[in-house]
């Protein structure tokens, strides 16, 4: 029997935990163990003996102790042992005789010690692969490392000259060590795919490095370069490559004939005249950039851009090189005009404010009382949904805005999110008369999270209405109070990131094999980096700004840092073709086939390459207007009107329809009152009435079909009845609108509860997804969820909460559940449920479910929400909080020779790898926000 001191032990096939320092008698035996985590317990030394009874052990696990010297019980493992971690110790020499021992070792970190000096008996464990002596205090490096013919992976302080005898070396990584220059034979590392010399401080590189042509990525960052050498073309290979933070102030030229290059990162430097990348002051784009072509540019945000404008640099290289090769033929055009989006509560004073900025009316202010005789003599026309109109700030320099107004309506929150985009001014318009500080969660705070989630760093005005209803105090009292709230929001981000990073490093150092909970390295960093992504690019808000507003949002917009995309310089054939598509007839129509526009572009001058297909957006709003203002008479009212019109415009070839009896009338309203009825409580309506809705926009059958077509693809409705890729055969196809659904469906509840559909005592293994939302959760984003997942199921039934359908025979539920306080945050979790040997069913089943979510996700880059795979044991047991394993798992392998995980809630059960790791790992992975600007480009 053998006594260890311990906080917390665990491993893998055993695991015991226990308080703080508790005395735990290890009841298992121990010479089984393979796997044993003592890290960040505070030892000094292990006890005598422990190394001779660990007759199994491979990994040991003693990073973050308090180990001075090598435990003289670890030489005792030496025959077995092929891993070994004493990183974050205090370390200052190494036993050779222990060292020695361990001629099995595989991999050795030694990282985060205070080691003078490496034994020259290193070079006998000839099976080492992976070596890591960073942050240590070594000056230089036994001779006896050439001898490590196996290493792969090295780590550590200075360049030694030893290591060029490694030509088999393929990923070294020598960051954040101060080498002050590498050695001009470096190219004897032929091999090299990957290196990192981040924080190296080199200065210059040699000649020789350029010959290191295996290269594939190869970070640079943070060295004080301020050029590469011309050969640097020469490494043909080339994917990734990142020069952030030095000191370039020109795009480096010889990264231009590199045509495999995939991502380049050149943040942080000091380019000016020229181009690129994010974080620095680059307003015009060199002529050849174009000629960068596989470069995937989105590392561009925060420059000012403005040429090309911004929307053709955040397409990407091609539309650059189409937009300078027109460029090169046509004058350029200046055509100042900035989108503003007015947002806000139902009844803020948006519609009204509108009508104050775009017509002169006077702007309701701070003055006084006597101002409110004109809101009530001349009210503005009441919201008709969102609405687009042009307002001409500043007639002698020409600048526009385009306004949206978004209408404040619940209803239209599903398609809101559409029209948020990057380089727009948001105003936020608050109530104050009616305004309370519990008021700010859904006046205030629900806006500035939905803007920010949708578009990070976008720039906000909050603007306060009703202000001559309210006294001067009261006046100052609710606005301190808004700028109050605002603050603590803030500070609850940055609250929130600490404590879920801490948690991750927790993790990472508790836990027995942390690979197995998918808390890898590589996963913490991206994790940081996307929280801190979320941390920089919050929103940026503007004081309340209620007097002279509009001289205040023109100077705004005038901002070349925060707007640049207003002063863009454009071809002016796009100008030409942009009037020419707002004239008569072409502005009536809907819709314009590719071969129109294609007339109008070459009568503007653009070559045909350069045409799009042309949308009319004003209509597209009117016509979602229609399908979101959920108001049963004014909907009815639609159908008569379109009703009557068909029984007009037909009127000639079908004189039984112009002459209608009565009852027949009667009959007809009566049908149509049963439609909007279903259409309001179920979101069901069949394809002939959405055509009488829309009588005045839609002409033609094709029509029909192209709109409904555009509403299946927004995520806004999809078709019940149309077989996949099919045409109807002449029967009525039906379309729902999840967002009118208004039943609850409780098929999920009972399966979950142990019972599964037909009331059968439930004996299957459930699998159960979870995305939680702790912030805010996208508003229609369930709703839009529902249509895309349309594809992949059937049988469906659905809830407002809840989506029952099959995918094959294997069934899943889809299920969202609403934030009750800030302690139990919007949840959504997709689940399914198989015997254990058919669980790869249920994987299948849920999938392309998750897959789906994740690309749905990406349209909102800001949001901050965690996803996990709830324990299958917890589950079964009706636990009502689950272990909640780490999402990045769905896109990580299952691990190899390992049968069984263990679930930290339950103590020592083992859950099967099988329900925890999907079969094969997901394409799209649901925590992975390393392609942010990826996203904007995607939009
Ligand atoms: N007294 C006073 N009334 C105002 C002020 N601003 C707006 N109103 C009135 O408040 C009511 C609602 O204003 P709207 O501009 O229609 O509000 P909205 O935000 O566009 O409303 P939705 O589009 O439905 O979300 C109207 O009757 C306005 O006349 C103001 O500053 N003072």
């Amino acid at each position: 029997d053998i006594y260890i001191y311990i906080k917390f032990l665990s491993w893998y096939r055993v695991s015991v935990t226990a308080g703080s320092r508790a005395r735990v008698r290890v009841s298992v035996p121990i010479g089984d163990i393979e796997v044993l985590n003592l890290g960040n317990n505070g030892l000094e030394e292990v006890p005598e003996g422990l190394g001779s009874a660990l007759g199994s052990l491979r990994v040991l696990v003693l990073r973050r102790n308090h180990f001075a010297r090598l435990p003289t019980a670890v030489a005792e493992l030496g025959h077995h042992l092929t891993e070994l971690d004493l990183s974050h110790n205090r370390l200052t020499a190494l036993g050779a005789k222990v060292v020695s021992a361990l001629r099995e070792l595989h991999k050795l970190n030694l990282s985060h010690n205070q080691l003078p000096a490496l034994p020259s008996q290193l070079g006998v464990l000839a099976h080492l692969e992976e070596l890591g002596v960073s942050f240590n205090r070594l000056a230089h490096l036994p001779d006896s490392l050439s001898c490590l013919y196996r290493l792969r992976t090295l780590d550590l302080t200075a360049f030694p000259r030893q290591l060029l005898q490694l030509a088999t070396l393929e990923e070294l990584d020598v960051s954040s060590n101060w080498l002050k220059g590498l050695p001009d034979d470096i190219s004897a590392l032929r091999a090299l795919k990957i290196l990192w010399l981040s924080g190296a401080e080199l200065g210059t590189l040699p000649i020789g490095f350029c010959e290191l042509t295996s290269l594939e990525s190869l970070m640079l960052d943070n060295n004080g370069l301020q050029d590469l050498p011309t050969q640097f073309s020469q490494l043909q290979r080339l994917k990734m490559l990142n020069l952030s933070s030095n000191h370039f102030e020109e795009f480096p030229a010889p990264l231009l004939p590199l045509a495999g290059l995939e991502e380049v990162y050149l943040s942080r430097n000091q380019l000016t005249s020229e181009l690129v990348l994010q974080g620095n002051q680059i307003a015009v784009l060199p002529d050849n950039f174009g000629q960068l072509s596989h470069v995937g540019l989105w590392k561009i945000k925060d420059n000012p851009l403005i040429q090309p404008p911004y929307e053709v640099c955040m397409k990407g290289i091609p539309y650059i090189a189409a937009y300078q090769k027109e460029l090169a033929h046509s004058q350029p055009a200046v055509q100042p005009r900035l989108k503003l989006l007015l947002m806000g509560h139902k009844a803020a004073g948006k519609t009204w404010l509108r009508h104050c900025l775009t017509e002169e009316v006077v702007e309701g202010s701070h003055a006084g009382r006597d101002k409110q005789k004109n809101y009530s003599l001349s009210p503005p026309a009441s919201s008709k949904g969102i609405e687009v109109t042009s307002w001409t700030a500043d007639a002698s320099r020409g600048l526009r805005f385009i306004v949206y107004d978004l209408a404040g309506d619940e209803s239209y929150e599903v398609i809101q999110p559409f029209f948020l985009s990057l380089g727009a001014l948001y105003v936020l318009v608050v109530n104050l008369a009616t305004y309370e500080p519990c008021c700010f969660p859904s006046t205030v705070d629900s806006f500035l999270h939905r803007v920010g989630a949708r578009v990070p760093h976008a720039v906000m005005c909050i603007v306060g209405t009703h202000a001559d209803l309210c006294e001067e105090q009261e006046l100052e009292e609710k606005c301190l109070d808004i700028h109050r709230q605002i603050a603590l929001q803030e500070n609850r981000l940055a609250q929130v990131v600490d404590e879920a990073l801490a948690r991750d490093f927790e993790l990472r150092s508790a836990s027995p094999h942390v690979a197995y909970y998918g808390v890898s390295d590589k996963n913490l960093r991206r994790r940081k980096a996307h929280f801190q992504y979320l941390l920089n690019h919050r929103l940026q808000i503007l004081s309340p700004v209620l007097p002279r507003l509009r001289d205040k949002l023109i100077s705004v917009a005038e901002h070349r840092e925060i707007f640049p995309n207003l002063h863009r310089v454009l071809p002016g054939s796009w100008q030409v073709l942009e009037e020419l598509h707002f004239q008569p007839p072409q502005a009536q129509r809907f819709w314009l086939s590719w071969w129109d526009s294609a007339r109008l572009g070459l009568q503007a001058g653009l070559t045909e390459d350069r045409i799009h297909v042309f949308h009319n957006l004003t209509c597209l709003i009117d016509i979602l207007n229609v399908f979101f203002q959920r108001d049963a008479s004014l909907l009815l009212h639609k159908l008569l009107l379109g009703t009557s019109g068909e029984s007009e415009g037909e009127g000639e070839s079908s004189p039984v329809m112009s002459l209608p009896t009565q009852s027949q009338d009667l009959l007809w309203a009566t049908q149509l009152h049963h439609y909007v009825e279903g259409f309001l409580l179920h979101g069901l309506l069949p394809a002939h009435v959405i055509r009488l809705l829309l009588k005045p926009h839609i002409q033609a059958q094709q029509d029909l079909q192209l709109l409904l077509e555009l509403l299946e693809k927004m995520g806004l409705c999809y078709c019940l009845n149309k077989p996949k890729g099919k045409p109807l055969n002449g029967s009525t196809a039906w379309y729902k609108f999840p967002c009118y659904v208004q039943n609850e469906v409780s098929h999920a509840e009972t399966w979950n509860n142990g019972t599964n559909l037909v009331g059968q005592s439930f004996v299957a293994e459930q699998l159960q997804i979870e995305y939680s939302f702790p912030f805010t959760f996208p508003p229609g984003l369930f709703a839009r969820y529902s249509v895309q997942i349309n594809s992949h199921v059937v049988h469906r039934s659905d809830g407002k909460f809840q989506i029952f359908a099959y995918r094959g025979k294997v069934p899943v539920v889809v299920s969202y559940r609403p934030a009750k306080g800030v302690l139990q945050p919007d949840t959504l979790s997709i689940a399914s449920q198989a015997s254990l040997p058919n669980i790869w069913t249920a994987w299948q089943a849920i999938t392309p479910l998750v897959e789906e979510l994740n690309v749905l996700l990406q349209e909102w880059p800001g949001l901050h929400y965690t996803v996990h795979i709830l324990c299958s044991k917890c589950l079964k047991r009706g636990s009502p909080n689950p272990h909640a394993f780490p999402g990045e798992l769905l896109s990580q392998p299952r691990p190899e020779g390992v049968a069984e995980i263990i679930c930290p809630k339950i103590g020592s059960e083992q859950v099967n790898v099988a329900l925890v790791y999907p079969p094969t790992p997901t394409v799209i992975s649901p925590c992975s926000k390393k392609n942010v600007g990826e996203k904007h480009r995607n939009q």
